[in-house]
């Protein structure tokens, strides 16, 4: 049977199932493989929630031993890696970088064909654990910088900050940045998830999926929106021009950056928890001015149009306060996503349709291709 109703941007279209993770409106909920997202980021690290999205249960002490070991050891560039990413303009947006090295990781691999589960698991193991290293080279690039090599003894986001900064920051701070990777690492069938699915669905390889999901994250309508947040706050400048500048920006119909979501319509269930870690961010980093602006324009927002801030409202000035450049902001959102967009992968893999919707043709009538004589007269 088809059916022809037309639902523009798929809204409110279920397309598949799946085991990995659940958005849920009503009970304004978002859990990974059952357990609540706010449980898993009080009190696990983000290698552990990776785990629990690829294998579906948390580790145990040995499982984490090893694959914490195999996270570790990925984590180099080889040195061609690292000259493609040297040759590339110092002007390439990060987003772009990211994209260009994930493609190369797939040309270099001779196993790029090789779509068994053992052999994808792999692979984004593998991707995992290269992506900071990628993203940090690139910060420090732009800089001037020469890359500064992954540390073994370090964990995940400590590694991070010692390969950006050339310093591990207060464990606090390497907490908060802890928790908005786990905030960020799943969210079910979003555009950039579903776009690895749909490239997934053709049998092409988990290269070619993860390069795709990270055009579709680019974009300021999905994870470009944290760097945006930033611009935004940064053109509004303090708390007393919120509300004239959001005048202005409704009245020119704008749309405003870390507010609104397709899903959740009275408040994204992630937003509290990343709140806090930003609250505890400001506090540390004396950032009240940021915080007066951030808090005036939710409120405005809220109250003019009752539309609430997503995820990256929050995210943005944590990472702003954390000391990264604007323009890394959605390369972080890449590192913390290639789990969920992995995990997706391979549970397309598993149960596989090809994703192919139809369309309602609105073009001109049928007719009949002119003579050359007619077509090119005149
Ligand atoms: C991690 C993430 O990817 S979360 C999303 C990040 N993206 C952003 O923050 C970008 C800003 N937000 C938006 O553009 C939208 O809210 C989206 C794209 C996220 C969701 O869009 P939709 O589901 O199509 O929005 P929805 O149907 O609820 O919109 C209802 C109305 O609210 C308006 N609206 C929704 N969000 C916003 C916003 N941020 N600013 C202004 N108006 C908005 C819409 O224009 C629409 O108005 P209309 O009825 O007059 O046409
Ligand atoms: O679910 C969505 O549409 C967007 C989102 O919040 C995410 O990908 O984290």
């Amino acid at each position: 049977m088809t059916d022809t109703a037309i639902r523009k941007g798929l809204a409110g279209v279920v397309v598949d199932t799946t085991e990995i993770s659940m958005v849920d409106e009503a009970s304004n909920s978002l859990t990974y493989r059952g357990y609540p997202v706010q449980d898993l980021a009080a009190s696990c690290t983000f290698e552990e929630v990776s785990y629990l999205l690829w294998y579906g249960e948390l580790p145990t002490a040995g499982q984490l031993r090893e694959f914490t070991a195999r996270e570790r050891a990925n984590r180099a560039l080889d040195r061609h890696t690292l000259d493609l990413l040297r040759r590339l303009p110092e002007t390439a947006h990060p987003m772009d970088v990211l994209r260009t090295a994930i493609s190369y990781l797939g040309a270099d691999d001779p196993a790029e064909d090789d779509a068994s589960v053992a052999a994808n698991r792999a692979k984004a193991e593998a991707m995992l654990a290269k992506l900071p290293t990628v993203v940090a080279a690139d910060h420090r690039r732009r800089r001037g910088l020469d890359p500064i090599q992954p540390d073994p003894g370090l964990g995940h986001a400590e590694n991070f900050f010692h390969m950006c900064f050339g310093r591990v920051p207060e464990p606090e701070v390497v907490r908060c940045f802890e928790v908005s990777m786990i905030l960020y690492a799943e969210h079910s069938f979003n555009a950039s998830t579903f776009t690895a699915r749909v490239v997934t669905s053709t049998l092409s390889d988990i290269y070619s999926s993860v390069t795709a999901a990270i055009g579709a994250l680019k974009g300021s309508l999905h994870g470009g929106a944290n760097e945006a947040v930033m611009h935004m706050l940064q053109e509004i400048g303090s708390a007393e021009r919120a509300s004239d500048w959001l005048d202005t920006a409704l009245a020119e119909k704008r749309k405003i950056m870390g507010f609104g979501h397709r899903v959740y319509k009275h408040g994204d269930s992630r937003v509290p928890t990343m709140r806090a870690a930003l609250d505890r961010m400001a506090a540390l980093r004396g950032a009240e001015e940021l915080m007066e602006l951030y808090g005036a324009l939710e409120a405005e927002m809220v109250a003019r149009k009752g539309i609430h801030p997503n995820l990256d409202y929050p995210a943005g000035p944590a990472y702003h306060l954390m000391g990264f450049e604007v323009p890394t902001f959605t390369p972080l959102f890449v590192m913390a996503r290639i789990t969920g967009w992995t995990a997706h992968i391979l549970e397309q893999q598993e149960a596989n349709a090809l994703i192919r919707p139809l369309s309602s043709y609105t073009g001109r009538e049928r007719r009949p291709v002119p003579l050359p004589a007619q077509r090119l007269a005149g």
